[in-house]
């Protein structure tokens, strides 16, 4: 085994990178039909496996979980969220040899050997699923031929696949079927029910590959998805501190101002997020998100670099050798950041004040999208694609942050994600050293006023507002949110 990926000629790396089709919501209309009665069988009760399995099981598929012996014995958390959920639990030995269906949602650190122990129990002509194309793709995981290998990857955190689908949407989906295991063909028809039954076709499903997921997944996670919210987290509150703010209120601010200013973003793309200031802020915005990507642009592609050519891959399996040792350390000092151990104070903070004192956060999401973007497509990702993993998803994110701020992003995203986060976090902060030695409370944790009141230079706001609609993410995006007609507001 390797990276199934390097093994590649260029050729064949660029076609499939660039496996991405935005399907008709027509595609869906046999629904779930080609997995009624179907026997389902998740590895894994954790945030994906716990959550998509809600999902199908509300849409009428037959849904039990196995775990490892331990967990059931130790009646372990993930044996806890299966049974408290009325779900059927077994061993390996009971549950897989009957499976038709086997999902595989255990960290991807595990992959290989789950797969290598379940693998022998599957019955001929079964069918192994996966959310995450790292342990085919960048470990080069060689399945039994007789096997359906499809991938049905949402993008989304587990606890918000299932908040999406409880308020009547979806979460954006790739689904894939391995080009090496289709030998009966039944593999996207399987791709295709499964993501209707998780609620994927509700807010768009891209036709993809195991390689185009994988490598825009890691990206979006280590960068603007978790990385840059973790670093904002810590350097705005710090900033906010250290100039007098009340460090309750600072603390409010920004573990829900990321979910308020981002639900700009998920309705209205980057526009409408930068439309919910003032002019003279959203002029200010968009100057220290220039500067901001101008700073970071290095960053973001050195990560999709690593990514592309295996470097991050190495790097993380180097620590699962070595017992998580850095995620696990990583984990401990981010607990240890004021942010974290500063609860949120109980002081109330207005919709619109969000905003107006949080502009140095909008300045961050809009640079953290359009350069997560901007590598993403000039390393051979498609925009729809690109669109997900980095605009759409960051709300979906930041509802995990307002819920108990960067403890529960990182408990409920993958470790994979996790490790990537830091890895991002540990290199932003000091790249920002110098640019937040310039920052004030007028642009966060007060209301942004020029000297001269609310007055600005027609012709510089005719200009912004020109050059933030003609970023590709916002094209891509208006298309995009046009078919997510059952989107609903979080609160
Ligand atoms: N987290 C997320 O939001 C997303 C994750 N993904 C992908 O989904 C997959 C699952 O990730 P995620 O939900 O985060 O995983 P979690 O860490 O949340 O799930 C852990 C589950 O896997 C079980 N498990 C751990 N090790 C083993 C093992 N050696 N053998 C059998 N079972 C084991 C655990 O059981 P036990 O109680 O025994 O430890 C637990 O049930 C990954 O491929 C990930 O990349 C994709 C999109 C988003
Ligand atoms: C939640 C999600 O999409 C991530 C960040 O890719 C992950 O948890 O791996
Ligand atoms: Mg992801
Ligand atoms: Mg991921």
């Amino acid at each position: 085994m390797g990276n199934y990926f390097n093994t590649l000629t260029l050729r064949d790396k660029l076609d499939q990178l660039s496996k991405c089709r935005f399907m008709d919501s027509s595609e869906f209309e046999e629904g779930v039909n080609v997995l009624k009665g179907k026997k389902i069988v998740i590895v894994g009760c954790g945030a994906q496996g716990l959550n998509q399995g809600l999902n199908m099981r509300d849409s009428g598929l037959d849904i039990s979980y196995t775990l490892r012996e331990a967990a059931i014995k130790e009646k372990r958390a993930s044996y806890v969220n299966a049974t408290e959920n009325g779900f059927n639990v077994g061993t390996y030995e009971e549950l897989i040899p009957t499976a038709d269906l086997v999902l595989n949602l255990t960290p991807d650190k595990q992959h290989t050997s789950v797969v290598n122990a379940v693998m022998p129990l599957m019955k001929k002509g079964a069918t192994l699923s996966y959310s995450h194309g790292f342990n085919i793709v960048e470990e080069g995981m060689q399945i039994r031929e007789d096997l359906t290998v499809i991938m049905v990857a949402p993008k989304c955190p587990g606890s918000e696949v299932r908040e999406e689908y409880k308020r009547g949407f979806g979460v954006p989906t790739l689904i894939a079927v391995h080009p090496e295991n289709d030998p009966e063909g039944k593999g996207w028809a399987q791709a295709k029910a499964y993501a209707v039954a998780t609620g994927g076709d509700r807010a768009g499903v891209l036709a993809s590959s195991f390689v185009a997921e994988v490598k825009s997944d890691l990206m979006g996670e280590q960068t603007i998805l978790c990385g840059l919210l973790q670093t904002g987290s810590i350097l705005c509150f710090d900033k906010m501190v250290e100039k007098g703010i009340e460090p309750g209120y600072a603390s409010k601010l920004i573990q829900y101002g990321w979910e308020t200013i981002t639900e700009g973003l998920k309705y209205g793309g980057i526009t409408n997020m930068m439309d919910r200031l003032s002019n003279p802020a959203k002029i200010k915005a968009f100057e220290l998100s220039e500067e901001l990507k101008d700073i970071m642009r290095p960053l973001f592609q050195k990560h999709m670099d690593d990514i592309m050519e295996g470097r991050f891959s190495s790097g993380m399996m180097a620590d699962w050798a070595n017992g998580d040792a850095d995620l696990l350390g990583w984990r401990a000092a981010t607990a240890e950041t004021n942010f974290e151990k500063t609860p949120a104070g109980d002081v109330e903070i207005s919709e619109q004040e969000y905003y107006d004192n949080g502009v140095l956060m909008v300045a961050l999401v809009r640079a953290g999208v359009e350069l997560a973007f901007e590598a993403m497509t000039e390393s051979g990702i498609i925009d729809a694609s690109a669109y997900y993993e980095s605009l759409h998803e960051t709300p979906l994110i930041a509802n995990t942050i307002a819920r108990k701020k960067l403890y529960e992003m990182n408990r409920v995203i993958s470790d994979t994600a996790e490790y990537g986060c830091y890895l991002f976090d540990h290199a932003c902060k000091p790249l920002l050293a110098d640019f937040m030695k310039t920052i004030d409370t007028d642009v966060i944790g007060k209301a942004y006023a020029k000297d001269n009141g609310d007055s600005v230079d027609n012709a510089r706001l005719i200009e912004v507002n020109a050059a933030l609609r003609a970023h590709p993410v916002e094209k891509i995006g208006s298309f995009l949110r046009a078919s997510m007609t059952a989107m609903k507001p979080i609160v």
